[in-house]
């Protein structure tokens, strides 16, 4: 399926369209199957439409939104590097999401302790228990991406990018500090029914282009990522400046 490609002037108004189309997105799946299930990113894109949505989030009902994350860093639960600390101060915290429906990945200091590999396990039961046995066709996969195509925290030419069996993996040496995360594999990426980049700044030109021009995963972990339904990137000016 061919992707979408919108261009923004600059990171604002990617982000204000982005929100209002995620608005539009959760109260079309709302309506349709009553929960809508959503994959959260960190990155200051995906924070920003967090916070863009505390002040205008729509009809959406935020008590049947299920939420998950894509990755998060494997740190103590108060270290402000955690994807899910910056969502909850930037949105979660302001609006009545179910507490049940909120599916934080484990912290270094919960309930699995230093162990890292039985906390991405353990995520890994969880989204096949919430799926009835198999993993979620998530409405929708919000990716941030680094400059060299990582999305979530899979980097390129790694085993969790690599990955083709298993959900959820643990990353011991993520060369973007911190170094240690949990994170969602490229099959489940793309069991999702809509996949959104939101990509800002020239450093991420080239990974926009190699991903637009059928690069494999191996080398752009972008470019294998994609929706069942829909594939969407966000880009502003600088990211797209390499798009011919
Ligand atoms: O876990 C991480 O290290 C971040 O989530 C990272 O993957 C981020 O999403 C990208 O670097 C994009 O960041 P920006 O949106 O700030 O460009």
């Amino acid at each position: 399926m061919t992707p979408e490609t919108l261009v923004f002037d600059d990171k604002d108004a990617l982000v204000a369209t982005a929100a209002s189309r995620f608005v539009d997105l959760v109260t079309h799946a709302q309506a349709d199957h009553g929960v809508a299930s959503i994959v959260l990113t960190g990155g200051s894109n995906g924070i920003a439409i967090l916070r863009h949505l505390a002040s205008d989030s729509g009809d959406i009902d935020w008590s049947r939104v299920e939420l998950f994350w894509g990755d998060d860093r494997f740190v103590p639960a108060d270290d402000p590097e955690r994807n899910y600390g910056q969502a909850r101060e930037a949105l979660l915290d302001k609006v009545p999401v179910d507490p049940a429906r909120v599916h934080p990945m484990a912290a270094s200091d919960g309930d699995f302790g230093d162990d890292i590999e039985s906390a991405a396990a353990a995520y890994a039961e969880a989204l096949a228990h919430i799926g009835a046995g198999q993993v979620p066709h998530f409405d929708l996969h919000l990716l941030g991406m680094g400059g060299e195509g990582h999305i979530n925290s899979l980097f390129p030419h790694t085993a969790a990018t690599a990955e083709s069996e298993k959900t959820v993996v643990a990353v011991e040496d993520s060369p973007k500090p911190p170094p240690r995360r949990i994170t969602l594999t490229l099959p489940v990426v793309n069991r999702s029914k809509a996949v959104w980049f939101l990509v800002a700044g020239e450093d991420k030109a080239e990974a926009v282009a190699a991903a637009h021009t059928g690069a494999h995963a191996a080398d752009w972990p972008c470019a294998g990522a994609h929706g069942t339904d829909e594939t969407v990137w966000f880009l502003d000016r600088g990211a797209a400046s390499r798009l011919t």
